[in-house]
């Protein structure tokens, strides 16, 4: 369970994170719903141990993120981090290098299902390639909490599903908590167990997909249209 009290981030004058109290449950799909500029990014670096909060607590199972928990989670950055240089295969020894958790199998299987090849150079192969490598690197791992930022950006629609089929893949209820930061709701709809809506650094509205679909008598594409026209975005 990871838990937000009081939890305000700014870059200078703005405030990315506003004054934020609220949990992620353990064990589910989770998407960090809202807008360009929300504060999902921000949400996950502090989670993951990238930015501290300038007040406020977090806490990943009763404990503060730090070196430790950034070990036992697996981060996706929207950004391209990986070395342009690296073939897709040194990519995975780099990581197995790194994490005690790696799955070296696990690797070789996904690679294979997303028609990915050991030889492939990072600079040579295009953005959707690209976006499923650094998939491929996340879930290779055999971490118990995983934090997507934006899997879907700028990735056509035949990759989108398979970008969805590999979060699900191996996906363990429960054991696995699943942390996805998006603004293309529709497309992740079905994956999700529980949803938070998220504008201006503050949380609109959370709980359980299922409970919120069936409070509302609506899809979650159509409440999260609700939510934010009342906000006048
Ligand atoms: N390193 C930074 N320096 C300055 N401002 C920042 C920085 N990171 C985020 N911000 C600002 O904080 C606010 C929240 O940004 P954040 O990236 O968390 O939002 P987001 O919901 O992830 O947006 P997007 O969907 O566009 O990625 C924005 O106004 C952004 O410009």
């Amino acid at each position: 369970m990871i838990e937000f009290k009081g939890v305000t981030k700014k870059f200078g004058s703005t405030i990315a994170v506003d004054n934020v109290t609220m949990t992620f449950p353990k064990g589910k799909i989770i998407g960090l719903l809202g807008p360009n500029g929300s504060g999902k990014s921000t949400t996950l670096k502090m989670i993951a141990s990238l930015n501290k909060p300038d007040q406020g607590e977090i806490t990943i199972d009763g404990k503060s993120p730090s070196k430790e928990t950034r070990e036992t989670l697996a981060y996706l950055p929207e950004i391209d981090y990986l070395y342009p240089w690296m073939t897709i295969e040194g990519a995975g020894k780099f990581m197995k290098s790194f994490y005690d958790d790696w799955n070296e199998e696990k690797f070789q299987s996904l690679m294979k299902f997303l028609n990915l090849e050991p030889q492939m150079i990072i600079k040579k192969i295009s953005k959707g390639m690209r976006a499923k490598a650094k998939l491929l690197l996340v879930f290779s791992r055999n971490a118990k909490l995983v934090l997507l930022d934006e899997p879907l950006s700028g990735i056509d629609i035949f990759t989108r599903d398979q970008i969805i089929d590999t979060i699900i893949q191996d996906y363990c209820e429960g054991e696995q908590t699943i942390i996805l930061s998006t603004h293309e709701i529709h497309e992740v709809e079905s994956l999700l167990d529980y949803v938070v809506f998220m504008h201006q650094g503050t949380i609109l509205r959370q709980g359980e997909a299922e409970d919120l679909r069936s409070e509302e008598n609506k899809s979650l594409v159509e409440l999260m249209k609700e939510v934010y026209r009342n906000e006048n975005i």
